[in-house]
């Protein structure tokens, strides 16, 4: 692999643009994913927020769910943020009636957990391997319409949880210890979008995976 990977964002559907600007502010070059050809192209992917349902139905209808499952147990490097942590989750739970996921992470992943789009919210969360880094700060996080792990195996790592209380003290009513961010090999999931707040922190980790091989 050249010095820069090439990391592909799936474009389907969902915040594309944002992760492809994140990723290059973490030094990789970002290329979009429509087709098969196109996937044997990349060093790793991500798999954008959006709507989980929808992308994977446009997965089946591009013909690219079996290839993206072949890739991924062959260990290609994904990252999953939101819709993108449920498509790399290997069960759901409150998924629409025959909606599948990719799968690849042994983690149970519960849709749409916090509630509904008016209880998305922002929250500063530590999450292992970037705000225990020396001078790292906890990451400025995005939640919205967003899925936590309810259930993970041996295999996975734990990197953020819900803390019991919010910033400013006060507890935090939904969700308090819940898994937000994890890891599995290589495969990275968060339930956040850390795309869209400048901070190319998580994405960078993603580009040391894929760096890593
Ligand atoms: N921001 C998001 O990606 C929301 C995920 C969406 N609720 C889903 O089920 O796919």
């Amino acid at each position: 692999m050249t010095s820069t990977p090439t990391i592909g964002v799936l474009a389907l559907q969902g915040d594309v643009r944002e992760h492809a600007g994140a990723l290059e502010r973490a030094g990789a070059r970002a290329v979009p994913v429509r087709r098969r050809s196109e996937l044997a192209a990349v060093d790793g992917l991500v798999l954008p927020g959006g709507e989980s349902t929808t992308i994977d139905k446009l997965l089946r209808i591009f013909e690219l769910d079996e290839p993206l499952r072949t890739l991924v147990a062959g260990g290609l490097p994904v990252y999953g943020s939101c819709a993108g942590m449920i498509l790399l989750a290997d069960h759901i739970e409150a998924g629409i009636e025959g909606q599948r996921t990719l799968g690849g992470m042994d983690v149970v992943v519960r849709r749409n957990a916090f509630g509904r789009q008016v209880d998305s919210f922002e929250a500063d969360l530590d999450v292992a391997g970037i705000s225990d880094q020396p001078g790292g700060a906890p990451v400025r996080t995005v939640f919205i319409r967003a899925p936590w792990i309810e259930q993970a195996g041996p295999g996975v790592e734990v990197l953020a949880r819900i803390p019991a209380r919010a910033t400013d003290g006060s507890p935090v009513r939904v969700g308090a210890g819940k898994i937000v961010a994890a890891r599995q090999g290589r495969l990275l999931a968060t339930s956040f979008h850390p795309e869209i707040t400048g901070d190319a922190r998580v994405h960078a980790l993603f580009v040391r995976m894929v760096a890593a091989g």
